[in-house]
């Protein structure tokens, strides 16, 4: 592993001092690496020892901000403890969606259903306020493009677009991950929040925050985060350096 970069370091050393504070992270991406059947992205080694050591904080509230419905990234993490989850872009901040918005993403799905079909490879992904088209396993990469594109000609205007890696959701709220992230901070009382993202959702996130937060982009990409890690295994080095810091 190597060392972080010394702006970050220093960023990180001035925020543990500080309290409450707020540590939000994205998941795939960040706290699981991609891969193509998203079932399948269990988080990476030490992801749950550092989660708890984090929590066990006084002073310090842990967040998982997904665009994943909150049941699935449970699921599909094992992650347990004292976490607080917010789901679907930050649709799912309280509790599960009412059944009108179930409503009509299965309208929205049984549109977008028979475009899939027509790509060997890509899938749909039935979320709780959204549909994802995904392309990631997709061989033809032109045609993933494409599809994308049909994807995006095919929906109304008032849904919601979420572009991401390999994936097109379009989602039935305007929820995104930065009012999300804003709102858990003004109801902790939140001093700092540090924010790990990897994806153009998380950049909502990124620039709600503001000059005593700390913003980490995991990976390439264009991004307005204040400060960027390689990969996954990068961001867990990272928070356990956080971690020894608040200890
Ligand atoms: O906000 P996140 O926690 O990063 O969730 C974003 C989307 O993650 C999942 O899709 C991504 O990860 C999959 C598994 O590695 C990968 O196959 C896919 O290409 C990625 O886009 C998830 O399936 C989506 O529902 C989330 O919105």
């Amino acid at each position: 592993m190597s060392a972080l970069p010394g702006d970050l370091a220093a960023a990180l050393q001035a925020f543990a001092a500080r309290r409450p504070l707020l540590i939000a992270s994205d998941y795939d991406g960040v706290l699981a690496r991609l891969v193509d059947v998203p079932s399948e992205a269990v988080p990476e080694p030490g992801v749950a020892e550092v989660l708890a050591r984090l929590t066990a904080v006084p002073g310090v509230t842990v967040a998982l901000v997904s665009g994943r419905g909150v049941a699935d990234l449970q699921r599909t993490s094992g992650l347990t403890g004292e976490l607080r989850w917010i789901g679907s872009h930050g649709a799912e901040f309280d509790g599960p969606l009412t059944g009108e918005l179930a409503a009509r993403r299965d309208a929205l799905a049984a549109r977008l259903a028979p475009l899939v079909a027509g790509t060997p490879g890509a899938h749909l992904e039935i979320k709780p306020a959204s549909v994802a088209v995904h392309v990631r396993p997709v061989a033809d990469r032109s045609a993933a493009a494409a599809l994308l594109e049909d994807a995006r000609a095919l929906v109304d205007s008032s849904l919601t677009l979420k572009p991401g890696k390999d994936v097109l959701e379009v989602a039935v709220t305007d929820a995104d991950k930065g009012s999300a992230v804003r709102r858990l901070a003004a109801e902790i009382g939140a001093a700092a929040v540090l924010y790990l993202g990897d994806d153009v959702t998380d950049e909502d996130a990124f620039r709600a925050l503001g000059a005593d937060d700390v913003t980490v982009k995991i990976g390439d990409g264009v991004t307005v985060a204040d400060h960027r890690v390689p990969d996954p295994p990068a961001a867990v080095a990272m928070l356990e350096f956080l971690a020894a810091l608040l200890a």
